[in-house]
């Protein structure tokens, strides 16, 4: 496996008139975790659709692991956790089957779980501390435990890269604890996870790196780096760390 999990260079992707991502350029290892931080509109889950191959950049290339994104989604490579609004609640499956979907890649056509499958769920579910809610409907979940079904899920996958697209929206601090220390697990194991959040001053503990996104990518750096001041202001124009105002 080549070290570089993610490599996104000189990408733009418009929706009609909106310029969402500017020649964005991106390399991550694996083995790293990324904070990535940048205002509302600023590009971030569009950065994660065009990693996915969920939209096709209009102009510029993303590589996953050597190959194309179309490939790493078929080799399950890459593990999605969505942002909350993007998933329908009401979907008539379980937080047992939501889990499984990580292990239809390597099923084959029949998709009928055989016994491994079962054992990588249920040691997901196990990891994430939702066995007692395994066979309740996803949406009767809280919205943290609802993001922990989405990380057992990329872990029965066996994922090598994740992405999280603001895990911790809606989090409470226990699931935000459980999150980020399963995702240090995954890291030291050799993932590649680029997260999305809004939460500053928990980014140090989590990530080894941070990207600052306006379209562009204004800065790849160090957490504390990343996070001074003055870096802050070139992308959210005043001072989001100041007492009381970090969002
Ligand atoms: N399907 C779409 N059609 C048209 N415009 C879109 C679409 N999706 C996103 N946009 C626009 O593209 C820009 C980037 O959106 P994106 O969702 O990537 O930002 P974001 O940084 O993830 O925002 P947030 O922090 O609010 O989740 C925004 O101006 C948004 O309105």
């Amino acid at each position: 496996m080549s070290t570089q999990a993610i490599t996104v260079r000189d990408v733009t992707v418009r929706y009609g008139d909106v310029l969402a991502l500017d020649r964005a350029e991106l390399t991550l290892n694996h083995g790293r975790i990324c904070g990535l931080i940048g205002m509302n509109g600023s590009g971030k889950s569009t950065l994660f659709k065009a990693i996915m191959g969920l939209v096709k950049p209009d102009g510029g290339t993303v590589t996953i692991n050597g190959g194309t994104p179309a490939q790493a989604r078929k080799s399950a490579a890459i593990g999605y956790v969505p942002q909350s609004e993007d998933v329908d609640w009401a979907f008539p499956v379980s937080v047992h089957d939501v889990v499984m979907m990580g292990r239809y890649g390597g099923m084959g056509w029949t998709r009928r779980p055989k016994r491994s499958d079962h054992v990588a769920v249920n040691e997901a579910l196990e990891r994430v501390e939702l066995t007692e809610y395994a066979h309740r409907q996803i949406g009767q979940l809280s919205g943290g435990q609802k993001k922990r079904a989405f990380v057992a899920r990329g872990i029965a996958q066996n994922a090598n890269i994740l992405l999280l697209d603001e895990p911790f929206a809606g989090v409470d601090k226990r699931s935000e604890a459980t999150i980020t220390r399963l995702l240090r697990e995954q890291a030291q194991e050799g993932a590649a996870i680029l997260v999305s959040t809004h939460d500053l001053h928990a980014l140090p503990a989590l990530a080894d790196e941070a990207v600052l996104l306006m379209q562009r990518v204004l800065m790849h750096g160090d957490p504390k780096t990343v996070l001074r001041p003055e870096n802050l202001a070139l992308a959210f124009g005043l001072d989001v760390l100041g007492s009381g105002n970090d969002s």
